[in-house]
């Protein structure tokens, strides 16, 4: 039996890589390749000794889908905060890091809060350009922000989802805008049907997000960006709000998405000691530098060599903060000079480490400390031809590696993964017309299952309608009523453009989250967005103009001429979407607050007017003389 376990590891590692790392991935991943054999009979194809190391079957996906390896480099990166525009002193956030997260392991960026945690994440996402100094490299090419974008996916801490979608069709939209034409409908229902089995969403697929809990929303999050099976997944605090068991399950998650291959980084707050050990990789910062850059197992080893000893009962990750908090006295210009600011890579993980820390993760699995969120067990369930965790282990990477093992050759070279065309895709995956189709779609269920304020909208019109009709009642053909008449038109014009100025300008900022992670991992551009949004809205725009018109024309007594009619209609519709329009610049560049000021402010004198004519209901002529901005010709 153990000859064939040899047998079997040379087969894998037959394929030639070069360097222990990529060995011990491309182990990991023939391993989670084994596994998707037991998983799905369409995968049961995919033999050990026919895989490439380059590429890897995914467990969301095990239809012929493969994984890009892309590692993030970075040297002397520094960011500096403006602190206003008037006030030009500004603050160094980062001082020159430096580090490479590489593919197929999880990395953990901690720090005390306001270390620069959510900083370094921003810049290495291309969230953050400006004011940023230093070198981002991909797979040791200088980064191209172009390609790198559609290749990676930013999490951020907000989970803003769309509350009214469910997560089935949440995850359709998604696979459509961000899968495009690559995939037929069927292909693309299979993917989105194995991602929710494999984050655990697949039984609440018709609850609406709005409904989901906590955890679930995270996990939804992460599941939305999945679908175009991104190499590279960077997330803030994922856990954050979590309880310690739906953390387990979310970092096991991620674990599992390295495995894959994928490089996965995500700052993180207070791991348990059972979480902590399921990072590959943990990167600190204190202060904007870093204070330990390597394996999560080397943690204490390299405390005890700085004199720092962690208590036996004590959860590294906890002392590592309280070190990094200073509550041992100011520790953090040693361990920066240690670690040479990022550039000290002797505590990177060893192939052992990395076998160690699946054995982890297993040993965690088979007791029930963590619960896959996968039914099907990821380690357990393997069969009897398939070496076992514990088997592998006996034959170490090293001797793999050294050639120690017969059969296994000694230089191996494994292709270098180039970014230059890795990435050579369209920004966004779905043609314009198609994103166009998609986002009205989208809005129009949305606003069919808010009606509230589709209602809403129409009643006021209605009100509006009736009240300035019958302000105004049988002025139309009256010639001394030409005054009245023109501040009829002025009123109707002016209540339609407040109403969509102001819609749109207070609905734009609460949407902003869910815009911006949207078109930041180019789901879409802004300019599908906003037609899409405008024309989901015509119909009701119409409907409200219809109304206050039809009603007020009307009750005002105005010529029934139908070219006259449509005239008036056309300017108080055409009134309305330019006010739309105003709206949704003043809603993109202010927040809810202050677009409300504004458009308080704005409106205030015809406000001001209606209310003393509401007043002055009963009599015309007081209404005009009461009437501080009157129309007086001559
Ligand atoms: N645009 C900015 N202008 C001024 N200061 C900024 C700016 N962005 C970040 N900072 C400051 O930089 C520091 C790091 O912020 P960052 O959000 O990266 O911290 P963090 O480590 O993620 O903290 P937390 O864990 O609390 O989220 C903070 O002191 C923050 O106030």
């Amino acid at each position: 039996m153990e000859n064939e376990n040899s047998e079997n590891l040379k087969m894998a590692f037959a394929p030639s890589c070069d360097s222990q790392t990529q060995g011990v991935a491309y182990l990991r991943e023939k391993r989670l390749g084994l596994n998707l054999e037991l998983k799905s009979t369409a995968s049961t194809s995919m033999s050990v000794n026919n895989a490439t190391p380059t590429t890897t079957t995914t467990v969301f996906s095990s239809r012929n889908t493969s994984i890009k390896r892309i590692s993030i480099g970075f040297t002397n990166l520094s960011y500096n905060s403006k602190k206003s525009a008037w006030n030009k002193e500004s603050k160094k956030i980062l001082d020159n890091l430096n580090g490479t997260f590489k593919s197929g392991e999880l990395t953990a960026i901690m720090g005390p809060s306001g270390a620069g945690k959510s900083t370094l994440l921003n810049i290495i996402s291309g969230y953050s350009v400006f004011n940023v100094t230093g070198d981002i490299t991909i797979n040791d090419k200088p980064r191209d922000i172009k390609t790198f974008l559609p290749q990676s996916a930013y999490i951020t801490q907000d989970t803003d989802l769309h509350p009214l979608l469910s997560v089935a069709e949440a995850m359709n939209f998604s696979a459509n805008l961000k899968i495009g034409p690559k995939m037929n409908p069927a292909q693309k229902k299979q993917r989105v049907r194995d991602i929710l089995e494999a984050i655990g969403l697949y039984k609440h697929r018709h609850t609406r997000s709005g409904n989901l809990s906590g955890g679930q929303r995270k996990r939804l999050s992460i599941a939305l960006e999945l679908v175009s099976n991104p190499p590279v997944l960077i997330l803030d605090e994922p856990t954050s709000g979590l309880d310690s068991s739906t953390s387990n399950q979310c970092i096991s998650l991620l674990k599992k998405l390295a495995l894959e291959g994928r490089t996965i980084i995500c700052t993180i707050h207070q791991p348990s000691a059972l979480a902590f050990g399921m990072f590959d990789f943990l990167y600190t910062i204190a202060e904007g530098h870093c204070i330990y850059s390597g394996s999560t197992q080397l943690v204490v080893p390299f405390l005890s060599e700085m004199g720092l000893c962690c208590p036996e009962s004590y959860n590294p990750a906890d002392y590592l903060m309280e070190i990094a908090t200073h509550d041992y006295g100011y520790q953090n210009d040693r361990l920066i000079a240690r670690m040479k600011n990022g550039c000290n890579t002797s505590y990177r993980s060893k192939g052992a480490d990395d076998l160690a820390a699946l054995m982890v993760v297993e040993k965690h699995m088979q007791s029930g400390l963590i619960t896959p969120v996968q039914s099907p067990k990821l380690i357990t369930q393997l069969s009897a031809e398939v070496p076992r965790l514990s088997q592998i282990k006996e034959v170490s990477t090293s001797t793999i590696w050294e050639g120690k093992a017969s059969g296994t050759p000694k230089k191996p070279n494994l292709p270098n993964f180039d970014p230059g065309h890795l990435c050579r895709r369209e920004m966004y995956a779905s043609p314009f017309h198609k994103q166009l189709g998609i986002l009205l779609m989208r809005t129009f269920l949305i606003l069919w299952r808010d009606k509230s304020l589709t209602f809403t909208r129409i009643t006021i019109h209605l009100i509006m309608a009736l009240l300035i009709g019958f302000l105004y009642f049988g002025i139309g053909n009256d010639g001394a009523n030409a005054t009245n008449n023109f501040k009829y038109i002025f009123y109707i014009i002016m209540f339609t453009m407040y109403t969509a100025f102001a819609l749109i300008s207070v609905k734009l900022p609460l949407e902003f989250p869910i815009i911006s992670r949207e078109h930041f991992n180019r789901w879409y551009s802004l300019r599908a967005y906003y037609i899409a949004l405008t024309l989901a809205d015509f119909p009701i725009q119409l409907m409200c103009t219809f109304f206050i018109v039809v009603i007020s024309y009307c009750l005002t007594g105005q010529p029934l001429e139908i070219s006259r009619f449509l005239l008036f209609f056309l300017m108080v519709l055409l009134a309305g979407l330019v006010a739309q329009s105003v709206g949704l610049v003043v809603g993109a560049s202010l927040n809810v607050t202050v677009s409300l000021i504004d458009i308080t402010i704005f409106f205030l004198r015809f406000e001001f007017q209606t209310i003393i004519n509401l007043i002055n209901l009963s009599s015309h002529s007081t209404v005009q003389s009461l009437d501080p901005f009157s129309f007086r010709p001559g």
